[in-house]
């Protein structure tokens, strides 16, 4: 059986799907699994085809710090367990830069120039291309392809990837870039089915997990992101500030002594959430905590989704729906019933029941704006991606094949 691995390393887990690849290049999840909880709590799920628990084991946290290692834990477990030897291996890689709008069969070259964006995403790169770097080095002949969060948002109008800095700086790369592309490509593919009344009309779909960001997507592009030239930027995060004004930089520089590098560190991994709550940088411990910080965290996230709600009403000229995913998103039915009662001014109205139950409709019959959770499946977008990337190889590799001879 032919099958594709996915690998999708976030800032707080590393997910990983396994597909077979049937004989109609359809594809079907074998393996779903994640390691999560890296640093608090390490914990390896993985599930079947029809959900069936195939792992869940518990680490201490010392034994899985950071993201490689939960990572080499997890393809322990599938190549010895499950015996995978897949056709090709597709990877989530956060930061394209400017060179890259579309997927790409990675090469040594690829990987340098990916490298050099590590500082432009540090909770990310490293942590997506270690694994693209190991199976490279082992495995030269296997398959590998880059799927960028940023591809997504390349097509932007150029007024929304400008920074009000001189030309010759944008030109260098220094732009507005968007991530979370991938989730928002999957979710602007998968709306025609499930919320076909505004596929093709004014959408902002929330992506809310550990890394959070905002699309608007007008008939199924992206118009502008909340996100920017990191992915530091818009929304608050688990430990990410979100938007923050540059003063605020230089004043930890001058003011506070901090080098570079202690402020890269700091506005990463020890705001948002975190560092607001000084509880936690998960959702749910913070919901479910008195802590008056706790509190205000929650509500300060709230704020700012409603906030960069109205911007990108304003991008899209309007709105005709708006679309919840991700950790938070799909899950917390309370920070939902917050947001949507900050956005009432644009017509949203959510029924508390739909909401309760997680429905894919969550909005009441009468709402204007139809609201809708939509599960992302970042995995299954790179799926997709490398299947097509192989498949083009292999067309074009037979035309050649068939002009020579
Ligand atoms: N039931 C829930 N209520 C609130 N937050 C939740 C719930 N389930 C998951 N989350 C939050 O989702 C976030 C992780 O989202 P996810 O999209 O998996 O992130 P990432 O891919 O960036 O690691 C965590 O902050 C977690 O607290
Ligand atoms: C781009 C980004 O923030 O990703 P994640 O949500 O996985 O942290
Ligand atoms: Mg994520």
């Amino acid at each position: 059986m032919d099958t594709i691995l996915v690998i999708n390393g976030g800032s707080s887990s590393v997910k990983f799907q396994v597909f077979a690849v049937d004989g109609n290049g359809g594809l079907r999840r074998r393996i779903k699994g994640q390691m999560d909880g890296i640093g608090s709590r390490p914990r390896l799920r993985a599930t079947g085809a029809a959900g069936e628990a195939l792992a869940d084991r518990v680490y201490p946290i010392e034994n899985v710090p950071d993201v490689p290692t939960a990572l080499m834990l997890a393809s322990t477990w599938l190549r010895d367990e499950h015996q995978l030897r897949p056709l090709a291996v597709g990877h989530r890689v956060v930061h394209g830069g400017p060179d890259y709008d579309r997927p790409v069969l990675i090469d040594h070259g690829v990987v340098a120039r990916l490298e050099r964006l590590t500082a432009l995403a540090p909770l990310h790169q490293p942590h997506n291309l270690a694994p693209i770097r190991i199976l490279l080095a082992k495995f030269p002949a296997l398959p590998q392809v880059a799927c960028f969060d940023t591809a997504f948002h390349r097509d932007h109008d150029e007024v929304a990837d400008h920074y009000a800095i001189p030309f010759r700086l944008h030109e260098e790369g220094v732009r507005r870039y968007g991530f979370h592309g991938l989730s928002y490509e999957y979710i602007a593919q998968t709306l025609p089915d499930v919320a076909p009344e505004i596929a093709r009309a004014r959408v902002i779909v929330a992506h809310l997990g550990s890394g959070a960001s905002m699309c608007a997507i007008h008939g199924g592009r992206s118009v502008e992101s909340t996100m920017g030239f990191t992915a530091l930027d818009g929304l608050p995060m688990g430990t990410r500030t979100g938007q923050i004004d540059p003063g605020v930089i230089l004043y930890l520089m001058t003011a506070k002594g901090m080098s570079a590098a202690e402020v890269q560190d700091f506005i990463y991994r020890d705001c948002g959430l975190k560092g607001l709550s000084g509880v936690s940088n998960d959702m749910r411990e913070l919901q479910n905590s008195c802590d008056p910080h706790a509190v205000f965290a929650v509500d300060y996230f709230v704020h700012r989704v409603a906030l960069q709600a109205g911007m990108l009403a304003a991008a899209l000229q309007g709105l005709d729906g708006f679309v919840f995913t991700a950790g938070i998103g799909e899950n917390s039915v309370g920070i939902r019933a917050r947001i949507a009662e900050r956005l009432e001014w644009l017509g949203v109205s959510l029924d508390p029941v739909e909401n309760a139950r997680h429905s894919s409709r969550i909005s009441r019959g009468d709402s204007k704006i139809p609201v809708y959770i939509v599960p992302t499946n970042e995995e299954l977008m790179i799926a997709q991606h490398t299947l097509s990337l192989l498949w083009n190889r292999h067309s074009s590799s037979s035309l050649k094949r068939e002009r020579t001879s």
